[in-house]
């Protein structure tokens, strides 16, 4: 294929169509260049009577018959669904073995209806060799090994949003990941004007998820964290706690809106329009009745019918200029299009517009709420009681919008006011991970991308850190504008170990009480260390520097406050690590980990250290402890001086 397309003359019609043609070739080599080391398939499936191989790509021989078929066809479906119970057609199913580019073996499940069930049907060997496989550098694909529950989740049609409520490691992020590639793939032309959305928690997240979709040959996908996507002010500042809920609280939506449209002012003069060279009066009565108009427009029931308010302020000065249009031809004349434009433009409709229904811009608007207590007042007044207003209000007013102490919840409120303002271009599909930390005005962050698409909701409740923490998903789900969007439960965990995952899920009544504990696809014994140490250094050098001499990735996860030590500590017993940070630079193989990182990242081996200060540090600190337990692949230590959290301490049945 490589071949074919390098073989095209790029010869159109005339230059223009030979440039085009030259650029498409191009691409079509980009798309079809392949990584020496990925292999070009890696499955096959075999009914009574054809074989087809199963890959990352679709591959055709010379005489145009599929040699390969991509994973995400119709016809790969099989491959991922079948059992010994429902063979769908199949009589085997084989999964072939890599190593850097070398075929190294395959496994075969026969599949005939009178066949035994595979003895591990579901957890195969290379299943978990793909698992276990040791981990350095950012998440990969799971194309080879999607497991059937995750399957349905994948290729769920594009018209269904999806909330995945799954406990940890059991493979969400990589569900949610593959159902955009898949999407891509089936509804390629639909989803080309509107493009698909990921949004993660934070850089350090992103960039360890990040390779997964251009593996997968999806280049296009706009990835991104919340803070990106509503970067409308300079963030250099922190709110206390109290302050960053009641900023994140849906009452702030109302505020806004009022804040915005309350300020539209009462016409209380007639304006004279030019017009093709003479003036028309409007009088006050119409203009008040056209800015009463325009205003409930602005209100529409349906989303997309809402005039936004730039987009009102237009249409006002549109209505003054039809009006004088209307005078005109009642005398006989008829002005222009061009004519009625340039009235619309005039100083005159322009001095009634700043007069009536001033130009705002969001940040501004922001800066003067919370400067002017009279003006936050007024936008509050009934939603927001004084103690309330008190929190949102700066103490100092600042010299300039863009020096004003800004934070991470004032750019998501900015951006609830840009999209009164003006409409938020939509995507085709959104897929939002680690949505149990949204707060409602961030649900409407993302909901405002979504315009008329679909959703994938990943999360885990057990795992919900944030003030806002839902102890379901029927509020979050309202919040992100799919109210209707079943819940899909995955509880086989793919990650962590049995004897890791028992030992976490002890926390499971405590913090999450009601949600199915999962179960681990493999056990490992030994993965579990529990260790009382009187103090920590010592035997942290020893642990590290023992998990150091095998492959595989490291995470020493701490309480945020304690990482600088941590590191200090092990650098001082000649093992020197990095701190990881959330400017999305690379996970180093060997790091540490403030425990307000760890979210969605995985490490072959974890060590805790001193999970009773992880528990203490935050109102949530047992769900954050909940997340640090449940990172490892292979092997979990936790180091601990003080008693473990109480679930967690009797051990003595470990
Ligand atoms: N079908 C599979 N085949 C191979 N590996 C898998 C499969 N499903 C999940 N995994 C692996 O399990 C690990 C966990 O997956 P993932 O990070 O997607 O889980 P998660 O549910 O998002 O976890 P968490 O909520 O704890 O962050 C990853 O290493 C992933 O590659």
């Amino acid at each position: 294929m490589r071949a074919a397309a390098s073989a095209v003359v790029d010869a159109g019609v005339d230059a223009w169509a030979s440039e085009r043609l030259g650029a498409a070739r191009a691409e079509r080599l980009r798309a079809l260049a392949a990584d020496p080391g990925v292999p070009p398939f890696f499955g096959r499936t075999d009914d009574s009577c054809e074989t087809f191989h199963i890959g990352r790509r679709h591959v055709r021989d010379t005489a145009g018959n599929p040699v390969v078929i991509d994973w995400r066809a119709p016809m790969s479906r099989p491959f991922y669904q079948a059992s010994t119970a429902d063979p769908q057609g199949l009589t085997r199913r084989r999964r072939f073995g890599f190593s850097g580019g070398d075929l190294t073996g395959y496994e075969d499940e026969v599949l005939a209806e009178s066949s035994p069930a595979h003895p591990e049907e579901g957890t195969g060997r290379f299943l978990r060799a793909e698992i276990e496989r040791p981990r350095s550098g950012p998440m990969r694909d799971i194309v080879a090994t999607i497991q059937p529950e995750q399957d349905e989740i994948v290729r769920a049609p594009l018209a269904e949003s999806i909330c995945v409520q799954g406990a940890p490691g059991t493979g969400k992020t990589a569900v949610g990941l593959h159902r955009a590639a898949f999407l891509l793939y089936t509804y390629g032309s639909q989803l080309a004007r509107t493009g698909v959305l990921v949004v993660g928690p934070n850089r350090a997240f992103l960039r360890y998820i990040e390779q997964v979709l251009p593996t997968l040959g999806e280049v296009d996908v706009e990835q991104t964290t919340l803070a990106e996507l509503t970067a409308r002010v300079p963030v250099r500042a922190v709110d206390p706690p109290e302050v960053a809920v009641l900023k994140g609280d849906v009452r702030m939506a109302e505020v806004l809106r009022r804040a915005l449209w309350g300020e539209i002012a009462k016409p209380t003069d007639s304006v004279q329009v030019p017009l093709a060279g003479r003036r028309y009066r409007v009088p006050v009565e119409r203009l008040k009745r056209y800015v009463d108009d325009v205003r409930r427009r602005g209100r529409a029931e349906d989303d997309q019918q809402v005039l936004h308010y730039v987009a009102g302020r237009e249409r006002l000065a549109t209505r003054l200029a039809e009006d004088a249009r209307r005078q005109k031809e009642e005398g006989g004349g008829s002005p222009t299009d061009a004519e009625t434009r340039r009235a619309a433009r005039s100083a005159e409709v322009r001095d009634f517009c700043d007069a009536v229904w001033p130009v705002r811009d969001a940040a501004g608007l922001l800066c003067e709420l919370w400067s002017d207590p009279a003006r936050l007042a007024r936008a509050a007044r009934g939603v927001l009681d004084d103690d309330e207003q008190a929190l949102l209000r700066w103490p100092v007013p600042p010299r300039s919008v863009r020096t004003a102490p800004w934070t991470a919840a004032d750019a998501v409120l900015a951006d609830e006011l840009a999209g009164l303002l003006e409409r938020t271009s939509g995507y085709g599909h959104v897929v939002v991970d680690e949505a149990q930390d949204l707060s409602p005005m961030q649900c409407r962050a993302v909901a405002r991308r979504l315009a008329a698409g679909s959703l994938t909701v990943l999360g885990d409740l057990a795992q919900a850190t944030s003030p806002w923490s839902p102890s379901d998903w029927r509020d979050t789900l309202a919040g992100l504008g799919r109210p209707h969007t079943v819940v899909r439960p995955l509880t086989r965990g793919y990650r962590v170990p049995g004897e890791v995952l028992d030992f976490a899920n002890r926390l499971l009544p405590l913090i999450a009480p009601g949600l199915a504990a999962a179960t681990a696809v493999r056990a490992e014994p030994g993965s579990l260390s529990i260790r009382p140490v009187a103090a920590i250094a010592g035997p942290l050098v020893d642990v590290v520097g023992g998990l150091s001499a095998v492959p595989g990735s490291i995470g020493i996860v701490c309480a945020d406050d304690a990482a600088a030590d941590v590191a200090a500590v092990l650098s001082d017993g000649g093992l020197p690590t990095a701190v990881l940070t959330d400017d999305g630079d690379e996970v180093p193989r060997v790091a540490v980990v403030p425990a307000a990182l760890a979210k969605g990242l995985e490490f072959d081996a974890v060590v805790v250290v001193d999970p009773a200060a992880i528990a203490a540090a935050e109102p949530r600190g047992l769900h954050r402890l909940y997340v640090v337990l449940t990172r490892a692949v292979s092997t979990l230590v936790v180091l601990h001086r003080n008693d473990l959290p109480a679930p967690l301490g009797d051990h003595a049945t470990l």
